[in-house]
């Protein structure tokens, strides 16, 4: 599309369709569009320096030559860096010749700055690209925050889909340029072809190979745009070690002939850059930073990640439990407890969502699990001299047999205050609560008694789990799919 011809078709284009002005780059281009179009045009010039990061009109030459093309408005990089030309003698030169100056700003002291100089338009065209990762969104933060300053702002950068550009101008924006979005054909080509791999890895033909590594037992799935086709599960040994636990669940597969274009693995513990981890080796005794990823795509021979199981569960049900809204916080509440959180549609991973290690409201500062979950009731019931698990425990409140209903109500009213606690920290749509505990029956309703007396505008909305153990499973299906699309196009 470099070349004079497409880019004057692309400008005529442009202006039938309604634009009220045109942002060209190169003298050569400028020609050639000028006397084929009457709107005012923006001119540029760009140039890759070896002593300077300045790319975008960096010389008064350039300012000269743009004038003399015809450009009505001359655009310029005004950022606080290393440059041959300052800002203030390029905004001078282009005053000079008579025509109007725009600003390329990074930041709102880059548009102080231009603004205080008296460059005529601001433009957020640079935000994004002074270093660091470059961002997906436009910077409409900085567009709001140079509308402060002056009408005369102009949206630029990285305005890709009409609703964008219509945020833009709600944002105080006096004009947008779209730039790739309409003239680099290739790029929005590439965008759609990445969102349609993405798609196919989420299809209903799309195996993806999900393992659930937990303390007891290791399930291993294939799941298929986000319903399991089948299932085995094998008992974690925890003494063998973590080979012994990826060659079990190897193991329990070996008859499936199975494709699958890739493999995720939602586990006990933490699963960070550095490898995985035990928060608690009571569960599962991992060994620390075990390259649990690397060995499960050696053996597999597929590319595989990695998300904490009640976190992976969360994510389950969230996409599928069919709870709605765009924040949900999960509860499993079974031998200990754990969680995961979901923020506007995404899933927070590390720590985040260790519920059961927040310190428990009894003497001596001990995680709350060791307060409330499954072990501690059965505990809980031999210091009370009698010889029962939870669910036995569980069956004789249920009987109304009162010291049984006193650890119950005990463990509910513990996690009332967490549900409580987490709805003021982080006010989501739903908490949504499994688990072998979580579920038992009457658990929910005598948490809920618990906040009775709270302002109805502070009422968490607690509901149960819809994916049973299945949620981690089809949860960290669907963020390999994801995931390794994006790897895959990146
Ligand atoms: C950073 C930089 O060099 N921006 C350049 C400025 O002229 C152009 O490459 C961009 O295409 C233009 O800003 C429009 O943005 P987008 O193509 O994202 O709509």
């Amino acid at each position: 599309m470099d070349d004079a011809a497409y880019v004057v078709a692309f400008a005529k284009a442009a202006v039938a369709a309604g634009a009220v002005a045109l942002r060209i780059e190169s003298v050569a281009y400028l020609r050639a569009v000028r006397p084929a179009v009457a709107v005012p045009i923006v001119g540029i010039v760009k140039r890759d320096l070896d002593d300077s990061p300045v790319r975008i009109t960096p010389f008064l030459g350039d300012v000269d030559a743009l004038a003399e093309a015809g450009a009505d408005i001359i655009a310029f990089d005004a950022t606080d860096r290393t440059r041959p030309a300052s800002v203030e003698a390029l905004a001078q030169a282009v005053r000079g010749h008579g025509k109007l100056s725009m600003a390329d700003c990074s930041t709102i002291e880059d548009a102080r700055r231009a603004h205080a100089l008296g460059i005529d338009y601001l433009g957020s065209t640079l935000s994004g690209y002074t270093g660091g990762p470059e961002p997906t969104e436009p910077d409409l933060a900085l567009v709001a925050a140079m509308r402060e300053l002056t009408p005369n702002v102009i949206a630029e950068g990285r305005i890709r889909v009409p609703e964008q550009a219509r945020a833009a101008a709600a944002a105080g924006a006096h004009a947008v340029v779209v730039g790739s979005a309409i003239t680099r054909t290739e790029h929005a080509t590439a965008w759609f072809d990445e969102a349609v791999r993405e798609g196919f890895a989420c299809a209903p033909g799309a195996s993806i190979l999900a393992l659930d590594i937990g303390g007891t037992k290791i399930a291993v799935a294939q799941v298929e745009g986000g319903t399991i086709r089948r299932e085995a599960i094998v008992a974690t040994r925890p003494a063998d070690g973590p080979d012994a636990w990826i060659a079990a669940a190897q193991s329990a597969i070996a008859d499936w002939s199975l494709s699958f274009s890739g493999i995720g693995i939602a586990a006990t513990g933490v699963l960070s850059s550095e490898g995985w981890y035990a928060l608690n080796p009571e569960t599962l005794p991992i060994p620390n930073n075990y390259p649990l990823v690397e060995r499960v795509t050696e053996i597999f021979g597929a590319p595989a990640i990695a998300v904490n199981d009640a976190q992976a569960a969360a994510w389950g049900e969230f996409i599928r439990g069919g709870h709605g809204g765009k924040n949900l916080v999960f509860l499993t509440i079974s031998t200990g407890i754990g969680g995961g959180i979901v923020v506007n549609g995404q899933l927070l991973e590390g720590l985040s969502g260790s519920f059961g290690l927040l310190r428990g409201p009894a003497n001596g500062g001990g995680p709350l699990e060791g307060e409330v979950s499954g072990r501690w009731i059965a505990a809980e019931a031999a210091r009370a001299g009698h010889d029962c698990d939870a669910a036995g425990v569980f069956k004789r409140a249920s009987a109304g047999v009162a010291w049984a209903e006193g650890i119950v109500a005990q463990s509910a009213a513990r996690v009332a205050t967490l549900c409580r606690d987490i709805q003021m920290m982080l006010d989501p749509d739903h908490i949504v609560i499994g688990g072998g505990i979580g579920l038992a029956s009457g658990f929910l309703d005598r948490v809920r008694e618990n906040l009775a007396a709270l302002d109805p505008r502070l009422m968490p909305n607690i509901v149960p789990a819809k994916l049973g153990a299945k949620a981690g499973l089809v949860g960290v299906a669907d963020v390999a799919a994801r995931r390794l699309a994006d790897r895959k196009t990146a």
